[in-house]
């Protein structure tokens, strides 16, 4: 399988501030990647750093392939990177189609494939009748399904997606899990603080705390892992608790 992201001995900050430390990840095509971690963990820190919006500190990080050592090699690399930010910005006066098709152009998508693309996007998140919308008049779930268009357009190898079930209710939480599970030949990168989300769709999970990561496999070693004296209402729960405990985890520190 390609080899999507590889990220050695990753240093992340701000100002004097240590976040991440000493952290390696590979992350091959068709694999989705299901990050857990309490807050402050670093799991926004670390999907920024892969999207190249800020530039490690120390180490090194290669997307398809080609190290990230400058602006112009961040700018090749996000040409195939989806990202989906926690707290995305836009603008409210655009149309859900005007929106995507921005994002899709930020993200250098041809000329000639945006709007086949834009409109594919949009109707895998369901947002087919609403692509006129304006963005202001969208609900809190709308909102998320747009954004969630906007890291799928134009169909990137590499998708980051920062707690993207938030504000979904059940049925769209549902539909979101079954669009994961269509991506083919990609790498997606998926943080969240639902267990049930990674046991949906994830084949591998990795468990953050202190900008570290405590476990990295599959969730069946994750669950199987589980010590009987943590909480949890699913082994995948407590095998997450107990990672946590072992790590000598807590919360925002
Ligand atoms: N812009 C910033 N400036 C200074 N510190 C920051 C900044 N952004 C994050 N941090 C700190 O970095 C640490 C990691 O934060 P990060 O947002 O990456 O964690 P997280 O795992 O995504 O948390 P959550 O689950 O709450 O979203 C936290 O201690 C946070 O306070």
């Amino acid at each position: 399988m390609q080899s999507i992201v590889s990220v050695t001995g990753l240093g992340q900050g701000y100002g004097a501030r240590t976040v991440i430390s000493g952290l390696d990840l590979k992350i091959s095509a068709g694999t989705t990647l299901g990050l857990l971690g309490p807050n402050g963990a670093g799991k926004t820190t670390l999907l920024r750093t892969l999207a190249t919006v800020t530039p490690p500190k120390t180490g090194s990080i290669e997307i398809l392939g080609e190290a990230i050592t400058s602006e112009n090699s961040a700018r090749i690399a996000r040409r195939s990177i989806g990202y989906l930010p926690q707290d995305f910005g836009f603008y409210p006066n655009f149309s859900v189609y005007d929106f995507v098709c921005y994002c899709a152009w930020l993200r250098e998508v041809p000329k000639k494939r945006i709007d086949s693309e834009v409109r594919r996007a949009i109707d895998s998140v369901g947002l087919g009748r609403e692509s006129k919308q304006k963005m202001r008049s969208l609900s809190g779930g709308m909102l998320r399904r747009a954004g969630i268009a906007t890291a799928i357009v134009g169909s990137p190898k590499l998708i980051l997606l920062d707690e993207p079930t938030v504000g979904l209710d059940p049925a769209q939480r549902l539909e979101f899990r079954s669009l994961v599970k269509q991506f083919e030949d990609v790498a997606v990168v998926l943080s969240t603080h639902l267990v049930e989300d990674v046991s949906a769709v994830c084949d591998e999970v990795a468990v953050m705390s202190s900008g570290s990561l405590l476990f990295y496999g599959d969730p069946g070693t994750l669950a199987a892992d589980a010590s009987s004296d943590q909480p949890g209402d699913s082994p995948l729960e407590r095998g997450y608790m107990t990672a946590l405990a072992r790590g000598g985890a807590g919360f925002d520190r």
